[in-house]
């Protein structure tokens, strides 16, 4: 009898291609998923080196950090920097043969939101992108990270990856969520919990009944953030849930080919007995909506809290550093959460711009609207997403409310695009960095849920959303 392995061992075992004594490991990659941003240069070698992509068939591009999200898009992008690499990339994508969504495909949208949608993420894969939320994808069950621009031009040439075996931890997330809690408050939760080095030098293994409950969109919510917690991709084993989100998919496997790929992916789970190096428990029935306070994805409190006292910790580094990033959000310790106003939200990204946030949304702000103080934004993230949406009704919604409704991209989520922070606008924030500057120079970042962003639309403030009717 082989030692219990725990998935992300088996993953790692079954595309194993060479192991050096001194532990280098070369994996074969089953799927690339490629953006504007992090590619330009690794085609540029390609081609300097006279070299083909090896596997255009297992590579997907496609544009969304830089694309303008403005119902007038066709018009073109003005910003000459971000046009550049839109237009770099549809132009390598035809050189190279690698099929390619532009922002005129009702396919396009974020990476992480596209690959499943289409069925290029399935369970088991090795799967890589230029950027590092590729961990959503392990919420498939499969291995997925993000990799550097040297590593995109690597893969693109041989389907391979250097990498190093990282250790295995387990987050068990047992109980049921209350109500309004959701798979946000549950990945904020773990966060501040482990803090953003925490998972450090591991692939993060979550597991236990809360995470089972979840739907796809849930678990992709909670894979996605695995980096903001420091470790290098997160997993979850695929089930029931898992194989009837992948069913029917565009690219998903289809008659003999589905039955075989299911046996596979049933054996994709933990083993008993399978060893963890680190193993954190929380319970789902104790926590709260969650408001991030700081300007780092660890700074979280309940939404019932205050802002925390930097004086109250003891190390100096420590506390110089929350002392800043209070400055930085502009709040005084011991204000109340729910006394925050905005002046922004933004609803979407990669961690939040799925269907299942937007019907989330939509069922706050039903028959509501927005507070005239504040701005704020629907950003759908992709094209089906967006047409799903509105087959539902929800912009219609959201447009009778107030908000505006629009074109798939990563928008708000990053300034890179015409989406932005002005200086010192707070913003209630559905993606999943709020660094300085993350927004816009000088704005505010206040990570949150679907719905506890909508509710803070209506309200102008922070509320509780278990409260809400
Ligand atoms: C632009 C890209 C390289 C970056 C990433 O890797 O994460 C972006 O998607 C982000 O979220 O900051
Ligand atoms: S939505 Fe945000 S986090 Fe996701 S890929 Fe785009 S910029 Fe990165």
């Amino acid at each position: 009898m082989s030692a219990p392995r725990t998935l992300y061992d088996k993953i790692f075992d079954d595309h194993l291609v060479d192991r050096q004594d001194d532990g280098t490991c070369l994996l074969w990659i089953d799927r690339h998923l490629v953006h504007e941003v992090t590619s330009p240069q690794a085609f540029e070698g390609l081609r300097m080196a006279g070299r083909k992509v090896r596997h255009p068939e297992k590579t997907l591009a496609v544009v969304d950090h830089n694309v303008p999200t403005s119902p007038d898009r066709k018009l073109g992008i003005k910003n000459e920097e971000s046009r550049i690499q839109v237009e770099a990339l549809a132009k390598n994508a035809k050189d190279f043969g690698v099929e390619y969504y532009s922002e005129n495909d009702i396919r396009q949208g974020i990476v992480h939101i596209i690959g499943p949608e289409q069925g290029f993420t399935l369970p088991g894969m090795t799967i890589v992108c230029g950027d590092s939320h590729t961990s959503t994808h392990g919420a498939f069950g499969a291995l997925a990270h993000g990799i550097g621009t040297s590593e995109v031009e690597h893969v693109l040439a041989t389907q391979t990856l250097i990498q190093r075996k990282a250790k295995n931890m387990l987050v068990r997330v047992d109980g049921t969520l209350p109500e309004g809690v959701t798979a946000k408050d549950i990945i904020l939760a773990i966060i501040g919990e482990i803090g953003t080095a925490g998972g450090t030098g591991y692939v993060i293994e979550y597991a236990g009944e809360a995470i089972r409950a979840l739907s796809m969109e849930g678990r992709m919510t909670i894979c996605n953030m695995s980096i903001e917690g420091g470790a290098r991709a997160g997993l979850i084993a695929p089930d029931e849930t898992t194989f009837a989100y992948v069913k029917d998919k565009p690219r998903a496997p289809k008659g003999k080919a589905w039955d075989m790929a299911l046996d596979y992916w049933k054996t994709l789970k933990s083993d008993d007995g399978a060893h963890f190096d680190k193993v954190v428990v929380l319970n789902a029935a104790n926590l709260p909506p969650i408001v991030s306070w700081g300007s780092s994805p660890e700074d979280v409190v309940s939404v019932l809290g205050v802002v925390p006292d930097p004086a109250a910790i003891a190390d100096e580094t420590k506390r110089a550093s929350k002392q800043r990033a209070l400055d930085y959000m502009g709040l005084k310790a011991g204000t109340r959460i729910t006394d925050i106003e905005l002046d922004r939200v933004f609803i979407g990204s990669c961690t939040n711009g799925r269907i299942e946030d937007l019907r989330e949304a939509a069922k706050v702000v039903e028959g509501k609207s927005v507070n005239p103080r504040v701005n704020a934004m629907i950003v759908p993230g992709s094209g089906l997403v967006k047409e799903q949406a509105e087959a539902e009704g929800l912009d219609k919604i959201f447009i009778a409310a107030g908000f505006d409704w629009r074109e798939p991209g990563c928008s708000m989520c990053l300034a890179m695009n015409d989406d932005r922070l002005k200086p010192h606008e707070r913003c209630a924030s559905t993606s999943n960095r709020n660094f300085e500057g993350r927004q816009g120079y000088k704005g505010r970042t206040h990570l949150v849920s679907p719905a506890m962003a909508a509710a803070a639309a209506i309200a102008g403030h922070f509320v509780d959303i278990r409260e809400w009717n």
